[in-house]
């Protein structure tokens, strides 16, 4: 056993164009403890999806080792793999298109437990599930384009957590959702994680949503680890220009993330006086 779920080593991909090769990202390691939220932060092309897609064994890394609850996974222990991809659940960025519009919100809630559970108990688990997320077995037989995008959300985010998974990957889940309801999505991820105890790797771009929900941030930047701590040191004290930067460019309609940046600036300051 370790006190780490989930941690990245020095992973490293490139890939092909004709007959060169551009990396993708170098030498990425975090890890992830139990029960907490990880932030992978970084502008588009910045690497994370292929980050992830490594941890998750869609990419074979050219170097670099992912280890799961003490196991190496990329030693290759397919048993091992199995394991991890059952203790997985994942959210995706756009309801409207991660939702089969043919299937019922019960057929797709219950989809990942199909063959692993006896059917009279499915609608039930379906039914607390669905109550879990803020909506009611009323909608059982209802189609997802019966449903507002949040909503959508809230459906997918049962999907993700029917089978109990340890794990939650959040793949950017409200930049496609409006403003107005994003709150009401993050708020419910976040309740989600402390009530069922779910360590989380939350992937986005948008630093205030960062802020509001990661423990601990890996900032990406052209395929590397521009700098990772947790929430407080990144925000009060980012250590290079390119967070400060990010940091910059979130619209000033978020008064904690305003102060965040105001004291990003008092210590940026600070740091350059005394050194000068
Ligand atoms: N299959 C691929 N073939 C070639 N290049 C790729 C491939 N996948 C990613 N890349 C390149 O790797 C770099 C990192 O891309 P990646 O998709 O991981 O970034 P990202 O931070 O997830 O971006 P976004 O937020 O836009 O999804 C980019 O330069 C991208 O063009």
């Amino acid at each position: 056993m370790t006190d780490l779920l989930l941690q990245a080593e020095g992973l490293t991909k490139s890939f092909r164009k004709g007959r060169t090769s551009r990396l993708a990202i170098s030498d990425i390691s975090f890890s992830i403890a139990p029960n907490t939220i990880l932030g992978l932060v970084g502008e588009s092309g910045s690497g994370k999806s292929t980050t992830v897609r490594c941890l998750l064994g869609l990419e074979r890394p050219d170097s670099g080792t992912v280890t799961y609850d003490g196991h190496e996974l990329t030693a290759g222990d397919q048993a091992a793999w199995r394991r991890f991809h059952d203790d997985i659940g994942m959210v995706f960025q756009d309801p409207y298109s991660s939702l089969n519009p043919r299937m019922t919100v019960e057929r797709i809630i219950c989809e990942p437990l199909v063959g692993r559970t006896a059917p009279r108990d499915l609608r039930e688990r379906c039914v607390e599930m669905l109550e879990l997320v803020g909506l009611s077995a009323d909608h059982l037989g209802r189609h997802p384009r019966s449903f507002s995008g949040g909503q959508r959300q809230r459906i997918a985010i049962a999907r993700a957590l029917i089978a109990r998974p340890r794990l939650l990957i959040c793949d950017e889940p409200v930049s496609a959702l409006d403003v107005s309801i994003q709150a009401q999505v993050l708020n419910l991820l976040k309740s989600m994680q402390e009530t069922l105890g779910l360590t989380v790797l939350f992937i986005a771009h948008n630093l205030a949503v960062v802020r509001y929900m990661c423990d601990h941030i890996v900032v990406l930047e052209k395929g590397r680890v521009a700098e990772q701590g947790s929430r407080e040191a990144i925000f009060e004290a980012p250590a290079t220009d390119y967070t400060r930067s990010l940091l910059e460019a979130v619209p000033r309609t978020d008064p904690e993330l305003e102060r965040a940046r105001r004291a990003a600036r008092r210590n940026t300051l600070s740091t350059s006086r005394s050194s000068s």
